[in-house]
């Protein structure tokens, strides 16, 4: 596979318009279903030794199609195959109409398959083309099958999966795997797709990189051949304040441990320095606690203001814990009328909630200075109308509040996404489910800002703040606390 394939994302209406640009440049339509149909049907004899038969199951479009040509290949291989169509597979068109011709077996309709202990299912109804929720009649067959607990192997998607939003269409098959082709699509990275995919085999069904990449968007898997371009030099003359200086603000006495964490996952990440902003009354509980960390007595805005006159601090994250809305708005404007750059999380972003323009308006324009890292319930804040809205998938809510916003916004889950105000956007996929603990979040915005105080820019920094994350998350375990995940960063590796 391509290297750059390999984290490329496609929508199905991009995949659409490569399928015809392909069919346009001489290659044969068929010869495509055939070759995806070959490796499905590869995939089932791989992953399934044990099959005593395979049910194939075809809908009325090229998935269906996909089906034939697999049901073909492994009657030809001697395994028994049972073929169920929905619909009448004597009115298929073009390529499936091909495919279903050239098979050499018996149809039947779909409501007459009957699962068997021994079968495997494979799930040629509904790919890239679902357009709408599955019929009832393949809602009962699923049904049936989830009851008779058979394995799926799903082509290109599990039927029921929206491949554009990773939505359930009425129901859907639960796959133990799934064979697309060429690229995911963002039904196989985000929730509940995901899930439901099972391990994701991209096979490469021989159309042009070229040709893929002419009609491919900005979206990709969050990896670090994404941004690596990106990190921070290391000149072996590191000095201190070459690799930033990062201030995050600590809350109240009675919440200031969200605060530290951030500001030792920012030390830990690679900041130069890091100072917690402490309000005056906290200072104590802050001391007790702080070592390589620097403190720092903030108490209002006019200590804020002398802060930075010092140029050197050009970085704040500003959020964990912090509690008081009123003067995190107020900070949040002498920060960025100072054109500082900023990581805004928790209570910093809810803040605005009654005035999200107004924190828009102080970040618009320029290089982006602004990382929002909300979850869903933040995100609602800051942008109703667009977390409201069912029809945006995941990926897309974030990139029109990232294009809103001014800001890399990380939409977290565990299907993180991370979007820039270009429209670039990245799915993370390496963070283990126990990474959803108390403080996690806490730890990924000192590591955003870490990032951004070493110079990168903000939606890089946000995109590899993520990745550590979850790979942190993996190294650290299951059962791990935040402390356990700071403890846990690693370097970047610069290879590869
Ligand atoms: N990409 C590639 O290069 C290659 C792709 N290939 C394969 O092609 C697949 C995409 O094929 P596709 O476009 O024909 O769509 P598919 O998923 O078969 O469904 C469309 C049909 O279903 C119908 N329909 C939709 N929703 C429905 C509903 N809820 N309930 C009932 N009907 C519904 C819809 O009818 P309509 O909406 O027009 O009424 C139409 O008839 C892709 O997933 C991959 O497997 C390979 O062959 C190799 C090359
Ligand atoms: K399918």
């Amino acid at each position: 596979m391509h290297k750059d394939l390999d984290t490329l994302i496609i929508t199905p209406e991009e995949m659409g318009r490569i399928d015809r640009a392909a069919a346009a440049s001489g290659l044969s339509g068929y010869g495509l279903m055939e070759r995806a149909g070959q490796a499905v049907a590869a995939a089932a004899l791989r992953r399934f030794p044990g099959a005593l038969r395979f049910a194939v199951l075809c809908g009325p479009g090229n998935n269906g199609g996909d089906g034939y040509v697999a049901a073909r290949a492994l009657q030809e291989a001697g395994a028994a195959v049972a073929v169920h169509a929905l619909g009448d597979p004597g009115s298929l068109k073009g390529d499936a109409a091909t495919a279903f011709k050239a098979f050499d077996g018996t149809v039947a309709p779909l409501a007459a398959y009957g699962p068997r202990p021994g079968d495997v299912v494979i799930d040629a109804l509904f790919g890239a083309g679902l357009s709408r929720d599955l019929p009832e009649e393949a809602v009962r067959i699923i049904e049936a099958v989830r009851d008779s607990v058979l394995p799926v192997l799903a082509v290109d998607l599990p039927s029921g999966i929206d491949g554009r939003t990773g939505a359930v269409r009425g129901d859907a098959f639960a796959a133990a795997a799934t064979v697309t082709f060429m690229c995911r699509k963002p039904g196989h990275l985000l929730l509940p797709g995901r899930t439901l995919c099972g391990e994701v085999e991209v096979f490469d069904i021989g159309i042009p990189a070229r040709i893929l990449a002419g009609h491919a968007g900005h979206m990709r898997v969050n990896t670090p051949a994404v941004w690596r371009i990106a990190l921070p030099v290391e000149t072996g003359a590191t000095h201190k304040y070459v690799r930033g200086h990062l201030a995050v603000f600590s809350g109240p006495a009675t919440a200031t441990g969200a605060a530290r964490l951030s500001a030792s996952a920012g030390l830990r990440a690679g900041a130069g320095l890091v100072t917690v902003l402490s309000p005056p009354e906290a200072l104590a509980a802050n001391a007790a606690h702080l070592t390589a960390v620097m403190l720092k007595p903030v108490g209002g805005p006019d200590d804020l203001a002398v802060l930075l006159d010092d140029e050197r601090l050009k970085t704040f994250v500003l959020g964990p814990g912090f509690g008081d809305f009123g003067k995190a708005r107020t900070y949040v404007r002498e920060i960025a009328g100072r054109g500082r750059r900023l990581v805004l999380d928790a209570d910093g972003i809810s803040a605005f909630r009654d005035e999200p323009d107004a924190l828009f308006r102080l970040f618009a324009g320029g290089e982006p200075r602004l990382v929002l890292t909300p979850h869903d319930g933040e995100f609602a804040r800051l942008f109703p109308d667009l977390a409201e809205d069912a029809g945006l998938s995941k990926i897309e809510r974030a990139q029109k509040a990232a294009a809103r916003s001014h800001a890399a916004v990380i939409l977290k889950g565990a299907d993180t996404v991370i979007a820039a105000p270009d429209g670039r956007a990245l799915v993370n996929a390496n963070a283990p489910p126990w990474l959803a603990t108390a403080g996690s979040g806490d730890v990924l915005a000192g590591i955003a800002g870490a990032h951004l105080a070493q110079g990168m820019p903000a939606f890089e920094a946000a995109a590899s703040a993520v990745w550590r994350h979850g790979e942190a998350g993996r190294a650290a375990g299951e059962g791990m606390t935040a402390e356990d995940l700071v403890g846990a960063l690693r370097g970047f590796d610069r290879t590869g």
